[in-house]
């Protein structure tokens, strides 16, 4: 089966440290893959690899079946890949929750009807229906990183970054929403260092240690989907 998003011997860091070398990876249809690794290790930046937030200094980054170096070529994928930032603060910046969430749809041109719509629909589907008319910077840490996950999901992405989705999240509600992850059929790259989302919801996981990245064995504990 034709890979999703793939990193072919890329190279990434800064002048004062290497952080990747030679990371090969490969994120297939239907799959759930857990990216673990020590803090520092470059678990982001293996994620703002695959959507153009971070440059290779070596290697190529490839989507759909296509290589993409530009800023344009990076466009198009992050129209179709979504990410969640490991800060909340980093994802929302308009006054209420429903202008934030319906801002994704309306900027891949749906109508603001129908932004609204998708919305609504995201926020209900999440348990938030009710948040609609929160002002978003007063919401708890919490409240902000399942409003974060809502403006990604409201674009209905073909694949979604999840930057520990679970940080911060009660234990009812990060049940909760292991569960409605564990149901969507988009293949998902997660960052994560709990247990629970590495035992329920990955299909499989991968290790970054020293800037190498390690292929660990098949998880057979979550469902495939
Ligand atoms: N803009 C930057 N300039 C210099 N170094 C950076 C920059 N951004 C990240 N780094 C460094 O790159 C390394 C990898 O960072 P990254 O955030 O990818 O790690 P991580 O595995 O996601 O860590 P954590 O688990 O703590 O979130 C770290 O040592 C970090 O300090």
């Amino acid at each position: 089966m034709p890979s999703l998003l793939e990193l072919r011997e890329v190279h990434s860091g800064y002048p004062t440290h290497p952080v990747l070398r030679g990371v090969n990876f490969a994120l297939a249809a239907g799959e759930r893959v857990a990216l673990i690794g020590a803090n520092g290790a470059g678990k982001t930046t293996l994620l703002h690899l695959l959507v153009g937030l971070v440059r290779p200094t070596a290697g190529e980054v490839i989507a759909f079946g296509q290589v993409r170096r530009s800023e344009t070529d990076f466009h198009a994928v992050r129209a179709q890949v979504g990410l969640v930032f490991q800060d909340a603060d980093d994802q929302l910046f308009c006054p209420t929750v429903l202008e934030d969430v319906a801002f994704g749809p309306r900027n891949l041109g749906r109508t603001s009807a129908q932004a609204k719509a998708d919305a609504l629909d995201t926020l209900a589907a999440l348990g938030l229906a009710g948040f609609a008319e929160r002002v978003t910077y007063r919401l708890s840490a919490g409240e902000k990183r399942l409003v974060a996950l809502a403006t990604v999901l409201a674009m209905k992405p073909t694949v979604l970054l999840l930057d520990e989705p679970t940080n911060g999240l009660d234990a009812a509600t990060e049940a909760r929403l292991i569960q409605y992850l564990a149901a969507l059929k988009q293949a998902m790259v997660i960052v994560s260092h709990d247990q629970q989302v590495l035992a329920q919801l990955a299909t499989r996981s991968v290790r970054l240690d020293s800037g190498v990245l390690h292929h660990e064995p098949r998880m057979n504990s979550a469902k495939h989907p």
